[in-house]
């Protein structure tokens, strides 16, 4: 009997919104959000709108019954349960969407999107009431930002304590909970449960970035995370975190405010995987180098790697506690991990600003025998001498970036002769952990 091959389940989640041209907001935003979080989108296109980054220029609807056909299709053929709407735009739609949470029983996020925040309405005037009182019932949940909380409310929302009572009004409208944003008052989220009557603040931080799109992938990531399985809680504080790294990693696109980049998050995650893994083997290879051990300094030796744009010491991974030589082996003492390393990476960091190629450096001992061999393998070598450096820089980036300097390009080789107490030091750097842990092991083949 042949095995067949285990398959997990993927959650099908639905976005009934409209399309944003430029990319950043809309049904574009969703189904980014819904790949980057594992589960599968489909969509139900209510409008399509000529948009970009200074703002919507027009919007074309789509009648109510191309909405519908569109839900139809979906939903006749795969299992959704969890879908979110945005934009909606007129009275006419909104009752056909209502009509088809009804009929195929999804469990809805609604976000109330009634204009883009770079200008332009999303919603007509006379909708508003037909989406508090027709659709909003049926909902599951709903997160509005402190405007569009106000707009549902009633009233004006401009501190925390607004978001409540603006909160328990929308929730008196039928919807089971609801999520008050906090990026527009003190980047605090507020979740309100109707059935328990409770409040749950979810903390969060203001980050720097392009911030088009947030309010869709807040909505999207809550819808994804919640058809994952999770509590709305759980499902609130992800999306939180999910938005402030997309928010992190956006990218200047057009002239005005620059779209999240879900992806960015997500790539990341995968670029650190593979930066340890690489430093694994790296490791691997010299531990298991008889000669290297050799070129193992006093202070111990480390090897570090950088993700991709990489901007802090979490962003280079290198082993803690350093390689040390033990009975004549080296032997790293901890786990290679992000953060490990202070002087390996501030060399990779310096270096990243000259080449961004250059992502992994090891430290060795330092010999003339050593350089000897450099020179004999036509390495690029260049120096700095401590006794040239400037009070209050850190020596590590200002040697490095002196070596650099003066080399005319980021050389593969970078050496000091030591100072007061300092001892002197040969540093190896390269494209990847293993290239330079490989140089390392062939110049301690070299060597006496
Ligand atoms: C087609 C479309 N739908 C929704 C929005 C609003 O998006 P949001 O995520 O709230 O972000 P900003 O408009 O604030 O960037 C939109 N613009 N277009
Ligand atoms: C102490 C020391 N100095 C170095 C230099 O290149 O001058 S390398 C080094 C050891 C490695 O340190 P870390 O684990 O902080 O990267």
């Amino acid at each position: 009997m042949t095995e067949k091959p285990l398959k997990v389940k993927t959650p099908i989640v639905l976005t009934i919104a409209g399309s944003d041209s430029g990319g950043g907001a809309g049904i574009a935003a969703d189904l980014k959000t819904f790949a980057a979080l594992g589960v599968h989108g489909t969509c139900a296109i209510t409008s399509v709108t000529a948009q970009n980054t200074t703002g919507v220029l027009k919007a074309f609807d789509l009648t109510p019954e191309t909405v519908a056909s569109q839900i139809e299709a979906v939903c006749t053929d795969m299992e959704v349960r969890w879908a979110k709407s945005g934009m909606l735009a007129s009275s006419e739609i909104v009752r056909e969407v209502a009509k088809e949470v009804r009929k195929h029983e999804l469990s809805l996020v609604l976000d109330p999107v009634i204009a883009a925040e770079a200008g332009g309405n999303l919603l007509r005037k006379e909708a508003l009431s037909v989406l508090a009182e027709e659709l909003l019932p049926f909902c599951k949940v709903t997160t509005p930002n402190a405007s569009e909380a106000g707009a549902l409310a009633g009233m004006t929302v401009k501190t925390p304590e607004d978001a409540k009572v603006a909160a328990r009004k929308i929730a008196d409208l039928g919807v089971e909970a609801v999520i008050v944003t906090g990026g527009h008052l003190d980047a605090t989220d507020l979740i309100y449960e109707a059935d328990s009557e409770t409040f749950t603040r979810v903390p969060g931080t203001f980050v720097k970035g392009g911030t088009h799109g947030t309010g869709c992938t807040y909505s999207a990531a809550v819808t994804a995370f919640l058809a994952s399985g999770e509590d709305l809680e759980g499902a609130a504080r992800k999306a939180k975190k999910f938005v402030e790294q997309a928010i992190l990693r956006s990218r200047p696109a057009g002239r005005g405010v620059s779209p999240v980049n879900q992806l960015g998050a997500v790539l990341e995650e995968k670029e650190r995987y593979l930066v340890l893994r690489e430093l694994k083997d790296a490791v691997s290879i010299l531990e298991g180098s008889p000669d290297f051990s050799k070129l193992i300094p006093e202070v111990g030796c480390n090897i570090g790697m950088a993700i991709p744009e990489a901007d802090s010491y979490e962003d280079i991974a290198a082993v803690e506690g350093r390689i040390v030589r033990h009975r004549g082996r080296a032997v790293s003492v901890g786990c290679v991990d992000f953060g490990a390393s202070r002087h390996v990476a501030r060399i990779i960091l310096s270096s990243l600003r000259y080449n961004p190629e250059i992502r992994a450096a090891i430290n060795v001992k330092y010999s003339m025998e050593l350089l000897a061999a450099c020179k004999e393998m036509k390495l690029g070598i260049s120096s700095f001498d401590r006794a040239e450096e400037p009070e209050n820089t850190s020596t590590m980036d200002w040697g490095t970036a002196e070596a650099i300097k003066k080399y005319g390009s980021v050389p593969k080789v970078i050496y000091d002769k030591g100072g007061s107490g300092k001892e002197p030091m040969i540093r190896l750097l390269g494209g990847c952990a293993t290239e330079v842990a490989k140089l390392a092991v062939e110049l301690a083949e070299k060597i006496q």
